[in-house]
């Protein structure tokens, strides 16, 4: 049977890495995997994980999502010609007081996390629109859903790819093309390490009032407990991908922790948001305690 062409943004660590070295590790060779990254250099990483097993399952190639020359010159090294199946994983964090984030610094997010995504499936979509076939998934996160606090930058980048997302799948039906958010909490990757602070970093931080810089550290705090007590492995996410990419009729959202839904449909319960806004300030800043107005 005809391999079915992968292309996966954002493989040199994490998500993206694991999930190019099991489609390209299948023993039946029933994919062909782009694996793109944007610094050639980190290629030795995944090249490890896949060892002899990669000849004619697996080729590395070089694409930025923020540049849209290095987008055309990754379509024109697919031999095949055609895209089946387009991870948009690539994707950058950033945490920080919102007044404490440069222009600089929130123009790279949205440019790598929301525009980097819609480069990518603007480049790919016209073929498989054109061939009345294809598969779209999309590395979604809790952050896409729901408001956390000071991620608010990283938090707009990921929901405005649900509204991508959202609107593409209706009318993409008509193409026979299906769209996939993989909307995963945390997980152990290089995400948190890789993360991009206020770039002018505590300087910044020092400007900001004791109550938000205390809260900030409260949040901090529990957002490494929750990393390391209850983060998923890119493995875990990679199950969720390959359900997704094996349905014969994939669904808009996939969830990778059922951990989470109950957050989320506090969300929806009071249509006024005041639910979720309760729990999840109870949740992380409980022991604060907000000020009374
Ligand atoms: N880890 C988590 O807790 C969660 C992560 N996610 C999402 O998962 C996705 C993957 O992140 P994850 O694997 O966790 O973290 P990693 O930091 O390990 O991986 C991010 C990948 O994106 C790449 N990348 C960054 N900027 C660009 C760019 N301009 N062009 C191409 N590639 C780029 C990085 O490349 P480089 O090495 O060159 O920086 C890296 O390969 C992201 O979209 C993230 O938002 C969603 C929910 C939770
Ligand atoms: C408090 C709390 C949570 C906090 C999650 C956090 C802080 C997630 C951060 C996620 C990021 C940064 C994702 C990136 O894509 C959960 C686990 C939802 C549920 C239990 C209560």
């Amino acid at each position: 049977m005809e391999q079915r062409v992968v292309l996966i943004t954002g493989c040199s660590s994490g998500i993206g890495l694991s999930l190019a070295v099991q489609m390209a590790s299948d023993p039946a060779k029933t994919y062909k995997v782009y694996a793109s990254m944007r610094n050639l250099a980190k290629k030795e990483r995944l090249l490890e994980y896949v060892k002899g097993f990669h000849k004619d399952t697996l080729d590395i190639i070089q694409m930025d999502v923020t540049d849209q020359q290095s987008i055309q010159d990754a379509k024109e090294k697919i031999t095949e010609n055609r895209v089946d199946i387009l991870v948009c994983n690539a994707g950058v964090g950033l945490m920080g007081p919102l007044e404490t984030l440069s222009q600089d610094t929130m123009r790279q997010i949205l440019d790598v996390n929301l525009l980097g995504t819609i480069r990518t499936i603007q480049t790919f979509l016209p073929g498989m629109k054109t061939r009345r076939r294809g598969h779209v998934l999309v590395t979604g996160s809790i952050g896409g859903l729901q408001g956390l606090p000071f991620n608010e930058l990283y938090c707009a980048s990921k929901f405005a790819v649900e509204g991508v997302c959202e609107s593409l799948a209706i009318l993409l039906q008509h193409f026979n093309i299906h769209v996939s958010l993989i909307e995963s909490g945390p997980v152990n990757t290089h995400f948190l390490s890789n993360l991009r602070r206020s770039e002018s970093g505590d300087a910044a931080l020092l400007q900001v009032d004791p109550l938000t810089r205390d809260l900030y550290d409260t949040y901090l705090q529990h957002c490494s407990s929750v990393f390391h007590s209850a983060a998923q492995d890119a493995q875990d996410i990679v199950q969720v991908f390959l359900e997704a990419i094996q349905s014969p009729s994939p669904s808009l959202r996939y969830y990778t922790n059922s951990a989470l839904l109950p957050l989320t449909s506090r969300k929806l319960a009071m249509h006024d948001g005041s639910q979720y806004i309760r729990a999840m300030s109870k949740l992380i800043f409980s022991s604060s305690g907000p000020e009374d107005p």
